[in-house]
């Protein structure tokens, strides 16, 4: 398996459960869901994404021949320390690429390794924290994880739809785009009313870090 990865950076998670976190981001090149070119986000399945994805041009990016290779960058990226390490594979699709024998490299390096993902894809087994996004109609293959993050609003993938599913965490993520302001007060008014839905920020955005 030949990895494309967008870009591969330290920082703190920035959204749901694990906000504030030390985490390396894996961003994967590529999406089902969306070509990655602006001409095209008109009809794509999803068309709200805040995310270049495209190539392999990133900071840390570039194209990795085997797991071990891939898992060595991203030891590289986080740094000496042992303990709490975490890696958060996102794109893109991280479940387009992310298959077993990266999974295995990653543990091997200490890692808990974490996914956000549309949920479209099967994931390969062992993967420690699944974040699942529906976007839209995407039919759904997974339904079970650790946390469903829904960004809101989407007319066609509304929280009632997803509220029975089998998730530790449920998660209002505000639309961020021209309607933000209005959004964010939407998911709070949402949350208020539907004491199962906790507000998710996207911290990093408003504190500038990436
Ligand atoms: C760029 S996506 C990559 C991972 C995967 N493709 C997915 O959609 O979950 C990372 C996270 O950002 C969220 N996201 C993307 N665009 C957003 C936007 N405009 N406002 C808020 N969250 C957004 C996604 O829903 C997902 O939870
Ligand atoms: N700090 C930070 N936290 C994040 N959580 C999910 C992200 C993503 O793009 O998948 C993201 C990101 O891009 N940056
Ligand atoms: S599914 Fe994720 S990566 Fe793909 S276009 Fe939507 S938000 Fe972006
Ligand atoms: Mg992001």
């Amino acid at each position: 398996m030949m990895y494309a990865v967008k870009e591969l950076f330290l920082t703190l998670q920035g959204e749901g459960a694990q906000t504030g976190r030390r985490a390396v981001f894996l961003r994967f090149a590529g999406c089902n869901l969306w070509s990655g070119r602006e001409q095209d986000r008109a009809t794509a399945v999803c068309t709200f994404c805040d995310t270049d994805f495209v190539g392999t041009d990133g900071p840390g990016g570039g194209k990795f021949a085997a797991p071990e290779a891939l898992a060595d960058a991203v030891a590289a990226c986080w740094g000496e320390t042992a303990a709490h390490r975490l890696v958060v594979c996102t794109g893109g699709e991280p479940l387009l690429q992310l298959d077993a024998p990266l999974v295995a490299a990653l543990h091997a390096r200490g890692f808990e390794i974490a996914i956000e993902t549309n949920g479209t894809q099967v994931p390969p087994p062992g993967i420690d924290w699944i974040c699942v996004s529906p976007k839209a109609d995407a039919p759904l293959v997974l339904t079970a994880g650790s946390e469903l993050k829904l960004v809101f609003p989407q007319a066609k993938a509304m929280p009632d739809r997803f509220a029975h599913m089998d998730f530790q965490h449920f998660f209002l993520q505000p639309m961020d785009g021209p309607a933000q302001a209005e959004n964010i007060q939407a998911a709070i008014a949402y949350c208020l009313a539907h004491p199962q839905w906790r507000l998710s920020l996207q911290t990093h955005k408003l504190t500038g870090i990436p």
